[in-house]
């Protein structure tokens, strides 16, 4: 969809000052947990949620959090039922229990996005504000508004474009953060140097984007963490006509959910050492790192479909830790069980318990 596709370029209005607001907010949490067990995931989807309501709704998470509860409940849905058979007529005159609190949640959605909408044209309306805004509500209001019919955009589409952003724009960097930490927590001397980085670069300062740029360890931890816990392990596609795929002839009209995570952790495209965090393998780049080959890793995807947050995932990401580890060493906890588990992204099943000490009194 066109409006998604600009949203990249809505990017470009700067968000760093409003990832760093979120990232204080957190920290400031943080403060007086020393020594004691954090939970990070869920730390995180806070984080993440109050960014992605920040950059792109123009609220702040409390504002948001009943469209993420009702998100988070609806993906656990999904999840669960994608791989089941749906009988067109037959769901029609008979649905199961989880159907029905889907389209219940579906309709919780549309309603809340509904609001913020009418939020936006009322201000418009009493005078109180000159325009929908120009972040990504306000570029949709503005199309929903279009007196051109051609270029107006459905209340459906609305929704639906409003329910990506903060479901990938949440989801997604909420998982990846959270294990980059575990890896760093198990990992010390990949922490250590990491640390040394940011400190190099940014000193006790707040990161900025000039010094994001330059972070090569951190940019080969994310790539390594992206590889063995990516987000996204699988990108679903609808067969639109026949096509011979390799030894495959796969039929019009059938879903395929190709796996990106199975060529993330492919021995023939990595070597035998395919399962372990070794930053080391991105140290001259993706390109070297695959050996040329594109379709080896593809984290954001690939193609006109891939991923239109990439900058500001990227940049969260680099922001966040930057700023954890000018504050705190990072231990993994007793209390941490491993168990990564695919609902839609990949989750830690039972969180991600680690434990900061302070670097300085703070
Ligand atoms: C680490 C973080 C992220 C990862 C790994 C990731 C990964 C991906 C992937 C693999 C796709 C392609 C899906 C497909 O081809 O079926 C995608 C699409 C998309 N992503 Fe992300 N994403 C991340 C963060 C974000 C953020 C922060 C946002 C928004 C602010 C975002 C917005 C989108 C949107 C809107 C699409 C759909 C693009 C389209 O259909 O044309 N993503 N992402």
């Amino acid at each position: 969809m066109l409006l998604l596709l600009n949203f990249g370029g809505l990017f470009g209005q700067n968000m760093t000052p409003a990832i760093i607001v979120s990232v204080e907010t957190m920290l400031e949490r943080w403060k007086g947990q020393e020594g004691k067990e954090i939970e990070v995931y869920n730390e995180f989807r806070l984080l993440t949620s109050e960014v992605i309501s920040r950059t792109a709704f123009g609220s702040n998470y409390l504002e948001g959090e009943k469209i993420f509860a009702m998100l988070n409940k609806l993906t656990i849905l999904v999840s669960r039922n994608i791989s089941k058979t749906k009988i067109p007529f037959i769901n029609k005159l008979w649905k199961s229990v989880e159907m029905l609190e889907s389209e219940k949640l579906e309709k919780g959605i549309q309603d809340y996005v509904m609001e913020m909408i009418k939020k936006r044209e009322d201000k418009v309306v009493s005078g109180e504000a000159d325009s929908f805004g120009n972040d990504f509500l306000g570029l949709l209001v503005n199309a929903y508004n279009d007196l051109d019919d051609k270029n107006r955009v459905s209340l459906e589409d609305l929704v639906g474009e409003c329910k990506t952003i903060y479901f990938a724009g949440q989801e997604t960097v909420n998982s990846l953060l959270a294990w980059i930490v575990l890896h760093l927590a198990i990992h010390g001397d990949w922490q250590e140097k990491a640390r040394r980085e940011v400190i190099d670069i940014f000193g006790n300062q707040n990161p900025h984007l000039q010094g994001i740029a330059k972070l090569k360890i951190m940019t080969m931890i994310i790539n390594e963490t992206l590889r063995l816990y990516g987000p996204s392990n699988g990108l679903p596609r609808t067969v639109a006509r026949e096509v011979q795929l390799g030894k495959l002839l796969l039929p019009a009209n059938i879903d395929i959910l190709p796996l990106n995570i199975g060529l993330h952790r492919d021995p023939h495209l990595w070597g035998d050492d395919v399962h372990l965090f070794k930053p080391e393998r991105f140290a001259e780049g993706i390109a070297k790192a695959t050996n040329y080959t594109a379709a080896a890793f593809f984290p954001f995807g690939l193609g006109p479909r891939s991923c239109v947050g990439m900058t500001l995932a990227t940049i969260e990401t680099k922001i966040a830790l930057s700023m954890i580890l000018q504050r705190y060493t990072i231990t993994i906890s007793p209390a941490y069980v491993h168990s990564p588990i695919p609902i839609l992204t990949i989750r830690p099943r039972h969180g991600i318990q680690i434990i900061l000490e302070p670097l300085h009194s703070c």
